[in-house]
């Protein structure tokens, strides 16, 4: 799994020849390390060759003209299932993500200017975001994201969009080469509760932002005003890796503690069963699955119900 030319380039032209070789094949040997790595290699190898091009349509990524076996395209995508993060129409193909996440982005869009940005999209999964960050006025987006099979999800769109500086890197924001710096806006929505440290989390996204560069701070939060935290004993929604779940106040304090200018809170908003749901592309249990079923104000553990916050700060000039 090369990266493309464009991605090269833009690699090349920012971190230089050598750096830029050592971020590709830290890439390429992480996605080959997956067991499935050679079924999902075939499928991108069988698409057939259609006239690319991509724009977003009422919240849809739509990627490249119509397939002339739609039949068939939709058969080989299905290879690469759970698709999560969407709406999508590849090749003519429409493909019913988990999320809605068209309505994430307009809850954000709205709050940031991206024009001539350099992004780094933290946890980027197939990449979804960073269409939208393009579409907004973004110079380049880079997401990482460690699981190989969003990567693959990415190649198969490009395939279809065609080139365009929508890089999508096989790593944790952990591992990321240390010469991708110096980013106008760092974006991390749907991490922070992943991560046993929060505060680490926040240094790091700020190590990546240039002086005076935006943080857009997207994760799950607990209501109230008050200063707390919920750390789920086990699991949370049936999810057994979320950690620490703050109010705002709390949330805020960690940001200036990271040592962050002006946090601000921009939205607030429940995740509903309409936003992230089952769906044929993503056949496996969803919210519905993970909230009482008596009082869907709880998940099936009694805490709160996903409530997910927007947050915006900046990195001091000094
Ligand atoms: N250490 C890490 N570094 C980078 N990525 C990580 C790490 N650990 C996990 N991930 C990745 O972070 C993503 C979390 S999903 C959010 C996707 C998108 N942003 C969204 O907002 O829809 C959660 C959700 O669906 O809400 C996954 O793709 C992981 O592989």
């Amino acid at each position: 799994m090369n990266l493309g030319a464009v991605h090269r380039d833009w690699l090349i032209g920012t971190v230089g020849d050598s750096v830029a070789a050592e971020i590709e094949e830290a890439h390429r040997s992480r996605c080959i390390a997956h067991g499935d790595h050679e079924r999902w290699n075939a499928v991108l190898n069988e698409l057939p060759a259609v006239d690319t091009g991509w724009s977003i349509e009422g919240g849809v990524l739509v990627a490249g003209r119509a397939a002339p076996k739609p039949e068939q395209l939709a058969e080989a995508l299905r290879a690469l299932i759970p698709w999560r993060k969407g709406p999508l129409r590849l090749g003519g193909v429409d493909i019913e993500t988990e999320w809605h996440s068209d309505w994430k982005w307009a809850r954000i869009a709205p709050h940031v200017d991206l024009s001539g940005h350099r992004v780094l999209d933290v946890g980027a999964g197939n990449g979804y975001f960073g269409w939208a960050m393009l579409a907004a006025g973004a110079e380049a987006v880079v997401g990482c994201d460690p699981t190989q099979l969003f990567i693959h999800q990415h190649e198969a769109i490009s395939h279809f969009a065609g080139p365009a500086p929508n890089l999508l890197l096989a790593s944790t924001l952990e591992d990321l080469h240390p010469a991708l710096n110096d980013f106008d806006t760092v974006c991390s929505f749907g991490v922070l509760y992943h991560r046993r440290d929060p505060m680490d989390h926040l240094d790091r996204l700020k190590a990546r932002l240039r002086p005076g560069g935006q943080l857009v701070l997207e994760t799950l939060i607990i209501p109230g005003e008050d200063d707390r935290q919920l750390d789920p004993p086990d699991r949370y929604a049936n999810m057994r890796n979320v950690h620490a779940l703050p109010t705002v106040p709390r949330l805020l304090d960690w940001l200036e503690q990271a040592g962050f200018d002006a946090p601000r809170c921009v939205d607030r908003t429940l995740t509903t069963v309409e936003e992230q749901r089952s769906t044929d592309w993503m056949p496996f249990h969803s919210l519905a699955n993970a909230l009482d079923p008596d009082d869907p104000s709880r998940t099936i553990e009694g805490h709160p119900a996903p409530l997910r916050a927007v947050i915006l700060a900046t990195r001091p000039l000094a």
